[in-house]
């Protein structure tokens, strides 16, 4: 399931959409060096964009110049589809958080008592995590993508959470489950950040959700 290998397999795998959206190869977390030179032809075009709105209003330039990060965790690629569209649809860098210690399926296999249920037993939990976003400072808006598991994120999101200083950034967090709604699991990852941290409503959504729901979610709370 979630192994360091089979992130690096999908590489080859993932869909000509994806790879054309900036920073939509990055699927690993061990693989994100070269987002530096993507941020920089991002800022280029950025800048160009400028030039031809030139004219049209403070609000509308900045909007253009926030710039998002696509985070996703996933162990059976539910959530990767989804944060995949999200990044295309905005353009935007995408980074998979890859645990340094690979979830088996067995570690997965919940109500057994095994790695996932123990983890999610125990708020304090933090699994390790490979790899690491590079210019995290270069980021002002962070989507992040989780399955629900027992009700809440994984722990390995507040791994991610408590490794960076969102202050003042913009997070939109996004989930898939089997059946359960978004509940607190959203709001309880607020406590892990700065008060300064704008904390936008999170969404559930279903398996299979399409690219057209996802880009019109991201029009509907304004950052699109
Ligand atoms: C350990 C574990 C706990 C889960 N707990 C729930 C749950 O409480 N409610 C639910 O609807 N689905 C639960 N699921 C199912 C996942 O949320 C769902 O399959 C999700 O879409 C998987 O996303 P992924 O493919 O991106 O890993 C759980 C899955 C695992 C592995």
């Amino acid at each position: 399931a979630c192994s360091r290998t089979d992130a690096s397999e999908r590489q080859g795998e993932q869909p000509d959409s994806v790879s054309e959206s900036d920073g939509g190869q990055d699927s690993t977390g061990d693989n994100i060096a070269d987002m530096a030179e993507q941020s920089d032809e991002q800022q280029n075009m950025t800048e160009d964009t400028e030039q031809e709105t030139e004219g049209q209003g403070k609000e509308q330039q900045a909007d253009m110049d926030t710039k998002a990060l696509v985070v996703y965790f996933s162990c059976t690629g539910t959530t990767r589809s989804l944060a995949e569209y999200a990044a295309e649809v905005l353009g935007a860098d995408i980074y998979e958080i890859v645990a340094e210690e690979p979830y088996t399926e067995e570690d997965l296999a919940y109500y057994t008592g095994g790695r996932a249920d123990h983890e999610q037993d125990d708020p304090n939990a933090r699994p390790a995590i490979a790899g690491n976003v590079e210019d995290m400072d270069g980021y002002d808006t962070i989507l992040i993508g989780y399955p629900i598991w027992h009700g809440q994120a994984p722990r390995i999101i507040s791994t991610f959470l408590e490794s960076y200083d969102f202050s003042g950034k913009t997070i939109v967090p996004f989930c898939t489950s089997h059946s359960s709604g978004i509940g607190s699991s959203a709001v309880d990852l607020h406590a892990l950040c700065p008060d300064s941290v704008e904390w936008a409503e999170g969404m559930r959504f279903e398996a299979g959700t399409s690219r057209d729901t996802i880009e019109e979610w991201l029009g509907n709370i304004g950052i699109k």
